[in-house]
């Protein structure tokens, strides 16, 4: 572990952030947390000391404390400012899905700032963005770790990058890359037993779980899976240009699909989906009537470059049919492994798994930070 002191500024206290905040309590030798801050409010520790540090365990309590500086939203370039200034090595974990905050990463870590984070956009947005990223992160001496943008906490990123970097050749990827929709299909069409599920009640459990993005209809229109599978094309070494440039099945009803995307238009979706739900029996019932069950899966055939996501039936005794929960399962065909894929499987979404998979990345940045 290196001996230079570390500064750790968060960004996104929700569902993920609340989890890693508890488990950076418990971590030994953790850094100091000495920025924290939500869409609207700043906590940080007052420079030039940049102490008292703020405790994770107890942030919300701590942040009535004089001792710390409060502020509402500062910009990127200002949070990047404060932590490159820090009296050693700095880290930001960003722990929302803010497209603006991902767009801003070349800025840390030209400055030395390193990057750690669950959230997919910067990685899968404009294929500029992601060059950007790891240009900047060369040029900065910084490190970037984003594992939990794929399968949560599941070791998926790390599996791939160490086939590739021990010279095996990938060839197809392929699974189920969501929680959320492996917990509504598992749910409402299970390949044993019956349900009798309305869909729109397994979307609200499913946002209740915390498995859902923030703007829940990112999982049902496609593109969350659409981001995981551009990330590991890319990983692979296929040069996608956009999450969007390939097809992408979306279950979001049409008479719903120009509400706005603000927090009114999410509450006035859910509010409406139940209107829709024989549209989804419908899709149920087709698979049924075959002696199947439905599933949303993706694929990447590296080879012919093409990337594919959406519903496909599948039988009720195989692999994909019998995942439970918000399992994931994700088998990596390469050269090296020959018909017998790699596979990795396991809970795909909720706060603790994926913010084991962020405190993880943490672990490996405080280890190579020199
Ligand atoms: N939930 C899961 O299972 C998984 C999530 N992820 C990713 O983790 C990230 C977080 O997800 P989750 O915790 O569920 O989301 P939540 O909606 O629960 O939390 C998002 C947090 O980000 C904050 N936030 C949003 N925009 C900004 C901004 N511009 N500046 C400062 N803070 C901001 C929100 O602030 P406020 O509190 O003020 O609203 C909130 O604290 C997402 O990128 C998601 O894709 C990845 C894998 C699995
Ligand atoms: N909403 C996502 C969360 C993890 O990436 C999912 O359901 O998979
Ligand atoms: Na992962």
């Amino acid at each position: 572990m290196s001996a230079t002191p570390i500064y750790l500024g968060v960004v996104g206290v929700g569902g993920v952030g609340t989890a890693f905040l508890s488990q950076l309590a418990r971590l030994p030798n953790a850094p100091k947390l000495v920025l924290l801050a939500r869409s609207s409010q700043t906590l940080l520790a007052p420079a030039p000391a940049y102490s008292p540090a703020i405790p994770a365990a107890d942030w919300a309590t701590a942040s009535a404390a004089p001792s710390l500086t409060k502020a509402g939203a500062l910009p990127a370039e200002e949070i990047a400012s404060y932590l490159a200034a820090a009296p050693g090595r700095a880290i930001l974990v960003d722990n929302t899905s803010d497209i603006n905050l991902a767009r801003s990463y070349p800025t840390f870590l030209k400055k030395g700032v390193s990057v750690v984070t669950p959230n997919k956009k910067g990685f899968s947005d404009d294929l500029s963005l992601w060059k950007d990223i790891f240009s900047s992160a060369a040029e900065g001496k910084a490190l970037v770790y984003h594992e939990s943008t794929v399968g949560a906490g599941l070791p998926v990123l790390s599996t791939l990058k160490d086939l590739v970097a021990t010279g095996d050749e990938v060839t197809r990827i392929e699974g189920v890359f969501s929680g959320t929709l492996s917990f509504l299909f598992n749910t409402f069409a299970p390949a044993s037993g019956s349900s009798s599920a309305q869909w729109s009640a397994v979307v609200a459990q499913a946002k209740e779980l915390g498995y859902t993005e923030p703007d829940p209809r990112d999982d049902l229109n496609g593109m969350d899976v659409a981001r995981k599978l551009t990330i590991l094309a890319r990983l692979a070494g296929l040069e996608v240009t956009r999450p969007d440039s390939f097809p992408i099945e979306s279950l979001i009803p049409t008479e719903l699909a120009s509400l706005p995307s603000s927090t009114d238009g999410i509450s006035q979706f859910m509010t409406r989906l139940p209107e829709f739900d024989a549209q989804m029996a419908n899709i149920k019932n087709a698979a049924e009537k075959e002696g199947k069950v439905v599933r949303y899966v993706g694929s990447i055939d590296v080879a012919n470059k093409a990337v594919k996501v959406g519903l496909q039936y599948f039988d009720k005794d195989s692999a994909i049919a019998g995942l439970k929960g918000s399992d994931n399962i994700i088998s990596f065909y390469t050269k090296r492994y020959g018909a017998n894929p790699v596979i990795v499987q396991g809970a795909g979404a909720g706060g603790e798994v994926t913010a084991m998979g962020v405190s993880t990345d943490l672990l490996k940045v405080m280890e190579r930070l020199h």
